[in-house]
């Protein structure tokens, strides 16, 4: 089964090379004035461009009004919309009707009762996002380089088609391949050498690790 890899949170060319160099699938850009990833969504629009072709771009935003989302759409021209707020099921269909954009939307998992929340979104959002809840203090949605039990996702029905996220890294790829199975990963601060710096080297050992988890499981 093919894997679907998102890097998110990209700012420099040198980041956005490594990912395309890894094979990435997805290339994330952060809209959240708060994050150390925000871009200007002009700038977003520049890289995206290296991008074209080989990776479908995603714009991440969190509870965006329309304004906001006309010009990132107009100046970056993503793929996709992650929408990673507290977006309601009928604003998820509101922007897809709008933008006419395939949406991911991003929920926030910590024990399986957390899997009811899914369903009002189902046939409505193009994708799911699994992230952690976020720790006290965090002014972030996402981004935090926190885990939840990945086992929870053993009582998700099939066909429910979501990205893994929340804390991945090099360290710990392998054993959330083999306990959730995933049909994509998402990752940010895990190739990070500080927030909002994504480090090329960490990108390519993200990679190698996700390769050699494979390469075990398929052995
Ligand atoms: O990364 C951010 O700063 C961010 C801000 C606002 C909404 C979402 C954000 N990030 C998303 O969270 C995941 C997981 O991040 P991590 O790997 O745990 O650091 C990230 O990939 C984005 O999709």
């Amino acid at each position: 089964m093919a894997l679907d890899i998102k890097i998110c949170g990209l700012k420099t060319d040198q980041a956005m090379a490594a990912a395309l160099a890894g094979g990435a699938s997805h290339v994330g850009f952060i809209f959240f004035a708060k994050s150390p990833r925000y871009l200007e969504p002009a700038e977003a629009g520049r890289l995206r461009e290296g991008a074209r072709g080989m990776a479908l771009a995603v714009a991440v935003t969190v509870d965006a009004g329309d304004g906001f989302l006309d010009e990132i759409v107009a100046k970056m021209q993503p793929d996709m919309l992650q929408l990673h707020g507290s977006e309601t099921p009928e604003r998820v269909a509101e922007v897809k009707a709008r933008h006419g954009l395939p949406v991911i939307k991003a929920l926030s998992l910590s024990e399986a009762a957390d899997l009811d929340r899914i369903r009002p979104f189902i046939g409505v959002a193009d994708r799911f996002l699994f992230d952690a809840k976020r720790p006290k203090g965090s002014e972030l949605p996402g981004g935090n380089g926190v885990t939840f039990d990945w086992r929870i996702l053993a009582g998700l029905d099939a066909g429910v088609d979501y990205m893994l996220s929340g804390g991945l890294n090099a360290a710990n790829i392998g054993d959330a391949l083999r306990l959730a199975n995933p049909p994509a990963i998402d990752i940010s601060s895990g190739v990070e050498s500080a927030p909002g710096v994504k480090d090329p080297a960490l990108i390519e050992q993200f990679f190698r690790a996700v390769r050699a988890a494979r390469d075990d499981r398929a052995a």
